[in-house]
Formats: C-alpha cells, sequence, structure tokens
C-alpha cells in the first residue's frame, strides 16, 4: 500500500472528521483492474449503500475494509488517522465486522459458541462460562435478529440454513457492537422477518452513532434503509449521492446503465 497520502487529512470543520475514507483505492487481479482508484468516506451515524452491477468492484472494496485484501495502492483513514490493514483481525480491532452469508464460522460448534468465538466468556475459576453465553445467545437472537428456525443457541451451526448462518454472523456483530458493520449481501438469504429485523436495528445502530455500509443489488431494500448511495462500475466510483438527491427510479437507471 502506498505511503504518499498517508499525511493527515485536513477536514474543513471539527466534527466533520469521517469514520472512515478511503483515497484512491486501486486493485488488480492479474490484468484485470478491480478497483481503478475509488476514493469514498463513511460517516458518523450513517448508513451507506455500495451499489453496482455484477462485477463492479463492490466485494474487492468490501474485501479491502475488512482487512481480508490489501490494496495496491491508495491510502485508508479511520477516524482521520491513517491505517494500513494487515488482516482481517486487524480491521476488526479497529471495530469493523464484516458479514458475508457464510461469515467464517465453525459448522462443528453451536450458535452460541460461534457468536462468542474466540471472545469466550470466562467464570470465576477459569472456564468458559457457558449457561451465560447460552443465555446471552438466546436473547441476541430473540430480541434483535429475530431468527425462525434457530430455536436454540445449542443447535449446530452445520445444521442451519445459508440465511440463518448469516444472521448468527450478524448477532455476533451485534452483541459485539462494532463501529461499523459492512453487510455484504446480507438479505439474499435473509426471510423477510428476519431482513425486517436487520434493518430495524441498523436504525438502532445508526441512533447511536454506529454507521453500516451495505451492499446490496436490491435498490428497494437500499433505498428504504440507506442514507447516501455510491454506485460502481468497472471499478469505479461513477454515482453518488443523498437519499434526498435521488430516487429508487433514478439508482435504478443509473446501476442499469453502468
Ligand atoms: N480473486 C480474484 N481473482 C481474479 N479476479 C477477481 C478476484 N476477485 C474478483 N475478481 C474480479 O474483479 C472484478 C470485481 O469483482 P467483485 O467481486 O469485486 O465485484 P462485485 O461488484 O462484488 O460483483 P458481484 O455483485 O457480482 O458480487 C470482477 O471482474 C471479478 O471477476
Amino acid at each position: 500500500m502506498e505511503t504518499v497520502a498517508a499525511k493527515q487529512p485536513e477536514y474543513p470543520e471539527e466534527g466533520t472528521v469521517p469514520l472512515l475514507e478511503l483515497r484512491d483505492i486501486k486493485k488488480r487481479y492479474g490484468a484485470l483492474e478491480a478497483l481503478k482508484g475509488v476514493s469514498l468516506h463513511v460517516k458518523r451515524a450513517e448508513i451507506l449503500a455500495l451499489l453496482g452491477d455484477n462485477g463492479a468492484g463492490k466485494s474487492t472494496l468490501v474485501k479491502i475494509i475488512s482487512g481480508v485484501v490489501p490494496p495496491d495502492a491508495g491510502s485508508m483513514f479511520w477516524e482521520g488517522r491513517p491505517v494500513t490493514l494487515k488482516s482481517h483481525a486487524e480491521a476488526t480491532a479497529l471495530g469493523i465486522e464484516t458479514i458475508y452469508q457464510d461469515s467464517a464460522l465453525v459448522d462443528s460448534l453451536t450458535v452460541a459458541r460461534n457468536i462468542f468465538l474466540g471472545r469466550e466468556l470466562v467464570g470465576p475459576f477459569g472456564f468458559m462460562h457457558h449457561r451465560k453465553m447460552r443465555a446471552i445467545a438466546s436473547d441476541v437472537l430473540q430480541t434483535i435478529v429475530a431468527i425462525e428456525g434457530i430455536d436454540s443457541p445449542d443447535k449446530l451451526v452445520g445444521s442451519l440454513s445459508g440465511g440463518q448462518k448469516q444472521a448468527v454472523a450478524i448477532a455476533r456483530a451485534v452483541y459485539f457492537k462494532r463501529t461499523l458493520l459492512v453487510l455484504d449481501e446480507p438479505t439474499s438469504a435473509l426471510a423477510v422477518r428476519a431482513t425486517e429485523a436487520l434493518f430495524e436495528y441498523l436504525r438502532t445502530l445508526r441512533s447511536q452513532g454506529l454507521s453500516s455500509i451495505l451492499v446490496t443489488h436490491n435498490l428497494y431494500d437500499a433505498y428504504r434503509i440507506c442514507d447516501r448511495f455510491i454506485i460502481l462500475s468497472h471499478g469505479e466510483l461513477v454515482f453518488e449521492a443523498s437519499r434526498s438527491e435521488t430516487s429508487v427510479a433514478e439508482l435504478t437507471e443509473r446501476v442499469s446503465r453502468s
């Protein structure tokens, strides 16, 4: 990653430092330029939609934000400070949580154990606090994510559907309250009720000052929940607008034209 642009960015007014800023991010896979210099920012307490047709570069950008893939060039700022993410763990440590359909869950462990994976609660004698983890897992699943079909935190994750697995990953992010939640096609495998519960939760996070990036092909969902919209096309940012500046019709037209 280039360090040239790693000097502190300047923000015109106090309090306007974005939570996350990307500048001129480039990524190439062999001859293919997946990202051709993308600059964007995520404000505090906003839900940003990352839109674009298949192959536009959305997932590549998500992987860069979550530390899974290093950019070839460009710089990244977290709360105004330059950062270089060398691993997914470093992104997590900053407060970035990414939800994919199969978000690094362990099939052979229970739902409760997956929610606390790597951050297990330990009781007074140094043993894992299973009862407490199960109780919290149950609570998070029922009250926040409202997943049908996960009736017990003791279910093995391997026995869940794609949508239910995704819900477990969301429940994990929800419980550990990340500063930035990145959701890559979160509703594609979710039932209607779970989608509504997720959106309600994203609104709650926003009201608490936390931010989310929603990657989706569903422009109606995006328009319902997001504050700002960014469209990528062939590795370039081609459109950016806030909710009041655009409409579902315009987003549809621009994505299909891209
Ligand atoms: N690991 C990889 N190796 C080679 N090419 C890749 C790799 N990952 C992505 N690409 C290519 O980079 C381009 C951008 O892909 P990316 O997955 O970021 O797009 P996307 O906008 O997320 O698409 P979709 O909506 O279909 O998921 C595509 O042309 C894709 O084929």
